[in-house]
């Protein structure tokens, strides 16, 4: 297969007279690439891929595969396959007729047919199961079979909509793997769905974080996660402190007046700004911290600790902040419930958040 790009094109959707699920989203996929729609339930992750796929018409906008306009194409002569969260397989079908399908009814001859079953079977580590009905495997081997009849036609572009997400935990980690180290093999163009903060950031090259029927952010999973913009990223990935600080000629303060240094100056000079701080960017420098403290220190009283083995959860009631700050700290690192300490927060791990929340 040739990866292709796929682009949308400010699509638009709504079902029936209901207020639009979509409202005009815009994005490009590069050949070879593996990209995630990430998003709240309801938030139009599937009714996106379905407009893709030609199993939904959009009101609005347009669809492209490299440069061909597919949005008036029928969707078997789009070039994609699918694959569904419920497999979607045939139950009176073997696995070799299911993974055959898409090639039989494009009219391919039988002995090509039988060829590419036996490649694609292969591929996704279920050779000599050809025989077998969908009710006589495991809910992990069904999905393979649902990954073999989408690559067996040697599509232009994948579309996966949380296909994982009827597995257990571990055979849900297991296939996010196998499935990204087949991406790759492949190189396939890619367009994921999930509700699903990790599997997402574990196997993208990029993802569109959506809310409420828009794309709020788009990039890397290091700076999705990093260096959230929005604050959808920031709040449905991960925990984070939304801190409001106030902009002005001097700088950023917090409520108190004490400055906070940002790496990257405010977007808004002046009035208040939302900055997003990652649990993980509190580090403790010491107990009992007495007088003035240096640039971007802050004293602190530990409210709480959770253990849970690699690392803590601590809540801090920070002497400037006027909500209480969360830390992660490693294993026994940190302070104890009781304890004053001092915490250090990076310039760079202060990041300026904009927009409507999760
Ligand atoms: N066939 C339909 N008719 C009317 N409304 C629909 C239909 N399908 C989905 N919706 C509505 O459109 C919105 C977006 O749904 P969509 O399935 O795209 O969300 P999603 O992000 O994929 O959610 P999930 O993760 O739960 O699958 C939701 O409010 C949903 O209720």
């Amino acid at each position: 297969m040739t990866a292709a790009s796929l682009t949308a094109e400010s699509l638009a959707h709504a079902y029936g007279a209901a207020p639009p699920t979509l409202k005009g989203i815009s994005f490009t996929i590069e050949p070879g690439e593996f990209f995630t729609l990430l998003g709240p339930s309801g938030c139009g992750k599937t009714t996106t891929l379905r407009l893709v796929a030609g199993l939904l018409s959009p009101t609005a906008g347009r669809i492209l595969i490299g440069t061909r306009d597919i949005t008036a194409v029928p969707t078997h002569e789009r070039d994609i396959s699918v694959v569904f969260q419920n497999y979607a397989l045939f139950p009176h079908m073997t696995v070799a007729d299911n993974v055959g399908y898409g090639l039989k009814i494009r009219g391919r001859p039988r002995r090509e047919i039988a060829a590419a079953v036996e490649e694609a079977l292969a591929t996704v580590g279920l050779p000599g199961m050809d025989k077998r009905y969908p009710t006589e495997l495991s809910g992990g081997q069904q999905q393979r079979v649902g990954l073999a009849r989408a690559i067996a036609v040697k599509p232009r572009v994948m579309l996966l909509d949380e296909p994982l997400s009827n597995l257990d935990a571990k055979l849900r980690e297991q296939m996010c793997l196998e499935i990204a180290a087949l991406q790759r093999r492949m190189a396939m163009t890619v367009l994921y769905v999930t509700h699903d903060q990790a599997e997402a950031l574990a196997i993208s090259d990029r993802i569109a974080v959506m809310s409420d029927g828009e794309i709020r952010e788009i990039g890397t999973p290091t700076e999705i996660y990093r260096r959230p913009r929005s604050l959808t990223a920031a709040t449905f990935l991960g925990d984070t402190n939304l801190v409001r600080l106030r902009a002005g000629r001097d700088g950023v303060t917090l409520p108190s007046g004490k400055a906070l240094a940002m790496a990257a100056n405010p977007v808004a000079a002046s009035g208040e700004i939302i900055v997003a701080i990652r649990p993980e960017a509190i580090d403790f420098v010491g107990l009992d911290p007495a007088g003035a403290l240096p640039s971007n220190h802050f004293r602190a009283l530990v409210e709480s600790r959770v253990y849970r083995g690699a690392t803590s959860q601590i809540v801090l009631k920070a002497e400037d902040f006027p909500q209480p700050v969360q830390a992660l700290v490693l294993g026994e690192a940190g302070g104890r419930p009781g304890e004053t300490v001092a915490f250090r927060i990076d310039p760079n791990e202060v990041h300026q958040v904009a927009g409507a929340a999760a």
